[in-house]
């Protein structure tokens, strides 16, 4: 086959473009961005952008699709989010240097895990790229944030990989397709970023990192080669990705730091979803525990909330500092407010100056908020620790504070190219090339009045435009007497122009005045870039400082206006909560009844009843939210708080089909109560709403049974456990540990009132029908429910029967050989040995409809009949 014969700037795109196959390549065009071929075909129905064609190859019309440069980075904004990667290539020579196209290069690479742009960031979310490695057996997770600076990594079983992607909420995941091969992950992940299995590889990973921190050994990272060989290369392969997309290294990653599994509480992928802690089950942003409780004034703080919300600590010194430093913010908090109110984002300008993208705007921004915090103190720091350590980061801030407002103009330029961004005064060259501008001026007036003295002309005025530079004009009128060194420059229809030799070569002169002026200004910037990228240590650590500051200051609100209270932390086994309140919910209801909780050692597992919409998924998550509250360091929404230690939080709530992960809701149910019963300990708290309501009623019963039972005997969690099975509240009879509570309702007539009161013993009702009639079932609906009602009742009376005499003969040995026997409907089995005095016990006559009163008549001549062949048989 024939080469295909390609312009030359065909040919130029085509190098180009085979170095980044796997990314949509922008090439820079004048004012466009244009994209070819199949990234056209892509970027067109991606961005819902006109496709197009220019030129061919091999007669073949070549498809092309272009964005506007101006408006570049809504359209990268919407490609990442949709998990593309894009190739920025720029013209990088001079228009018409040489022959053939200009120069071009790709300067940078846009992943989702990337990011340093405001305008490609969610202001209030934390952007970061993980890398995952598998090296015999061992799997390590390393990640990053270009954003904040933080880089660390963590050995993790294989399993917890998915609540680790979870907890870190990555926007990236850089993975090798053997890696991949070998873990249970989707394939199909937008966030996958398929890189060679070399680059994760543990001598590699350790030369980049010593190199990158000028150290001579990992061990000051607490890693070593041969423990830690798969986090290493993990490591590496975030450094090594960064250097490929940023083309460099920024200079502002944090140190390094190994992760350990004991330094927060564990929560599952289901548990964070469940929580609704920054993602509401319907995916919405609100309402979630975090945008009830983000008031914070800058978004460094709201980021570190959802950070602190998605990392509960486990070491209480920590917890403890925490709130002590929120008990001595509340009487400073408005102070904190106003002053953090006018400081910028600090920690992404810090970041645009470690890549040296940042504008102008910027650094005054960074100027105005340095000043602020460096000038800033408060009166009763000491009463925390923390608050005074976090105090003490601002002030060595002021140096930079002042020579950003040397450097930079009180309200600068956009952008630097327009100039008027340095300060006048702040370089001896640059205010004498400004002084030749402006000096310009007072020349053009003299040229003016000198020149109308000497012609006598009074039409005569010097101007300037872009298109033509300076020039004198004449009326119509008067251009029949301008003086011979005139040179006519345009005609108008009203209006002669000329130019003279004196005013070419002033013209000349400001210029390259102008020129030189602005090409000194990038030179001092780049300088000031320079110098602020070696103060990097100082600006981050007072970003974060302002973050925590900010924090601390709003959960310190809800201690004082919304009497939240501290929690206390004790070294014996203890839930207790008093007056305890669902922050979300309680912010949404007008009235939100409170409710108490006493998990301990003795009672370790909680059966919840009650009807439907009586607010058990309510209470339980509220008890789940409040433990998660305390480990943050935050005041609790309760009148008093008591606990425990406490390692791992796990829901079994709700149910979803997971179509994409080829699992059934059942499945669903069942895998993540297996991960449950697998990893609770008696230090965990396990909230299980409903289990076993996804498949037929004895299979669910026999399942929701043998589930609680696992939890008292084996895993000997604090459990919340909600069930609509009356049967499951007799485990009290046999397990000491397991306890009856339900939420209260009061029935009125076929009517319904919620108390949302938690009360001892279990629920004597479900209500399902009255809810249903609240919900607006149709009437004639309801009727006939509640027929059916009555018929299954009477049968259920009879099954009662056989589970009674079932629940007696349970030991707590032979409770798995029962489960077996309870098979379910279908099967023939599930006939019991009868009791004929316990069915005739539970037949009500009055209340039987002549149908129900045949049924029974049937099963008693059945069972009857039963236990006469039993009698032949023995
Ligand atoms: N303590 C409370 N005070 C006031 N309102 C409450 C309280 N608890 C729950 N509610 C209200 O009742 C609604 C239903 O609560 P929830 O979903 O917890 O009930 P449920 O018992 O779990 O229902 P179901 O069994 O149908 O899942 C909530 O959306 C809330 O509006």
């Amino acid at each position: 086959m024939s080469k295909p014969s390609l312009t030359p700037m065909m040919t130029q795109y085509m190098a180009i473009k085979a170095d980044h196959q796997d990314k949509l390549l922008f090439y820079r065009m004048g004012d466009f961005y244009e994209l070819f071929l199949d990234d056209a075909v892509q970027a067109a129905r991606l961005l819902d952008i006109t496709l197009t064609t220019r030129g061919q190859i091999n007669g073949e019309p070549v498809k092309m699709a272009g964005v506007p440069y101006h408006a570049v980075e809504q359209y990268l904004a919407r490609l990442v989010k949709l998990g593309k990667s894009v190739a920025i290539c720029e013209q990088t020579g001079e228009v018409g240097a040489g022959k053939g196209p200009v120069e071009r290069k790709v300067v940078r690479i846009v992943t989702p895990g990337t990011l340093t742009d405001s305008a490609l960031l969610e202001d209030k979310e934390t952007n970061r790229m993980v890398a995952v490695s598998l090296l015999k057996k061992q799997l390590g997770v390393a990640w990053l944030s270009l954003q904040s600076g933080e880089f660390r990594c963590k050995i993790i079983a294989p399993e917890a990989l998915p609540n680790e992607l979870a907890r870190l909420q990555a926007a990236e995941i850089l993975i090798s397709d053997q890696t991949l091969e070998k873990l249970n992950l989707d394939e199909q992940n937008r966030k996958l970023t398929r890189l060679h299995a070399w680059q994760f590889a543990a001598d590699t990973g350790a030369r980049l990192i010593q190199r990158y921190f000028g150290s001579q050994d990992l061990r000051a990272f607490g890693l070593q080669i041969g423990d830690h060989d798969a986090a290493i290369g993990a490591a590496g392969a975030l450094l090594n990705y960064v250097q490929q997309t940023q083309m460099q290294l920024p200079k502002h990653l944090d140190s390094l730091t190994l992760e350990q599994e004991t330094t927060y509480i564990g929560m599952d992928a289901a548990t964070r979803r469940n929580l609704e802690i920054t993602q509401t089950l319907n995916g919405h942003k609100a309402p979630t525990l975090f945008s009830v409780l983000d008031t914070c004034a800058t978004h460094m703080g709201s980021r570190l909330l959802a950070q602190w919300l998605h990392q509960p600590l486990r070491r209480r010194g920590q917890i403890v500092a925490r709130q002590q430093a929120v008990a001595a913010l509340s009487s400073q908090r408005e102070q904190i407010v106003t002053m953090l109110n006018q400081v910028a984002d600090i920690e992404r300008i810090a970041a645009r100056i470690a890549i040296g993208s940042a504008r102008p705007r910027d650094l005054s921004a960074l100027r105005d908020s340095l000043a602020i915090l460096s000038a800033f103190s408060l009166q009763e720091s000491d009463q925390s620790s923390l608050v005074q350590t976090l105090l003490e980061q601002f002030p060595p801030a002021a140096p930079i504070a002042r020579q950003l407002s040397k450097a930079i103009m009180a309200e600068p330029a956009v952008w630097l190219r327009d100039g008027g961004v340095i300060n006048d005064g702040f370089d001896a060259e640059l205010d004498e090339l400004r002084r030749l501008q402006n000096h310009g001026d007072e020349f053009l007036q003299q040229l003016e009045s000198r020149e109308r003295e000497r012609t006598g002309l009074s039409s005569l005025k010097v101007e300037f435009n872009r298109v033509h530079g300076f020039y004198i004009e004449l009326s119509k009128l008067q251009s029949e007497q301008a003086p011979a060194d005139y040179q006519r420059r345009q005609t108008l229809k009203n209006a002669e122009r000329y130019v003279t030799p004196e005013l070419k070569a002033f013209e000349e002169k400001v210029l390259s005045a102008q020129q030189n002026a602005l090409a000194r200004e990038k030179q001092l910037y780049d300088a000031l870039l320079l110098q602020l990228q070696a103060e990097l240590p100082v600006l981050q650590r007072c970003a974060r400082a302002a973050a925590s500051l900010d924090v601390l200051a709003t959960l310190a609100k809800y201690a004082d206006e919304e009497h939240y209270c501290f929690p206390e932390f004790v070294n014996y086994p203890c839930l207790q909560i008093s007056q305890g309140r669902h922050p979300v919910v309680a912010a949404q209801v007008s009235q939100f009844t409170a409710n108490d909780t006493l998990l301990d050692d003795k009672r370790r597992l909680m059966l919840l009843t009650g009807p439907n919409m009586g607010g058990k998924s309510t209470y339980m998550r509220q008890v789940a939210l409040i433990v998660l509250l305390a480990h943050i360091g935050a005041p609790v929404p309760a009148a008093s708080c008591t606990l425990g230690e406490f390692d791992q939080i796990f829901t079994r709530i709700g149910a979803s089909d997971d179509l994409a992960g080829n699992r059934s809701t059942f499945m669903v149910e069942m895998s993540e109560t297996a991960y449950i019963l697998h990893h609770a300990t008696e230090r965990s708290l396990v909230l299980m709403d409903e289990v076993g309501r996804g498949t037929s009623t004895f299979d669910g019963l026999a399942l929701a049974q043998a589930i609680a039972e696992h939890l008292l005997q084996k895993n000997r969690s604090y459990t919340l456990f909600a069930t609509h099975y009356f049967e499951l509240t007799r485990l009290p009879e046999q397990y000491a540990h397991a306890f009856n509570m339900h939420l209260s309702a009061l029935e009125q007539g076929q009517d319904i009132v919620f108390l949302h009161h938690i009360e001892p013993g279990p629920a004597s009702k479900s209500y399902g029908i009255a809810v249903a009639k609240l919900a607006g079932l149709p009437v004639r609906a309801l009727n006939a429910a509640y027929r059916h009602l009555q018929t299954l009742e009477q049968h259920a009376s009879r099954d009662q029967a056989q589970l009674d005499m079932f629940q007696t003969q349970t030991t707590e040995q032979e409770s798995d050989e029962v489960t077996q026997s309870y098979t379910g409907k279908d099967n023939p089995a599930v006939v019991m040995p009868a009791d004929l005095s316990v069915l005739l016990n539970a037949l009500n006559p009055d209340e039987l409809t002549p149908k129900a009163a045949l049924t029974a008549i049937y099963d008693l001549v059945h069972c009857w009949q039963n236990h006469l062949s039993n009698q032949t048989i023995s």
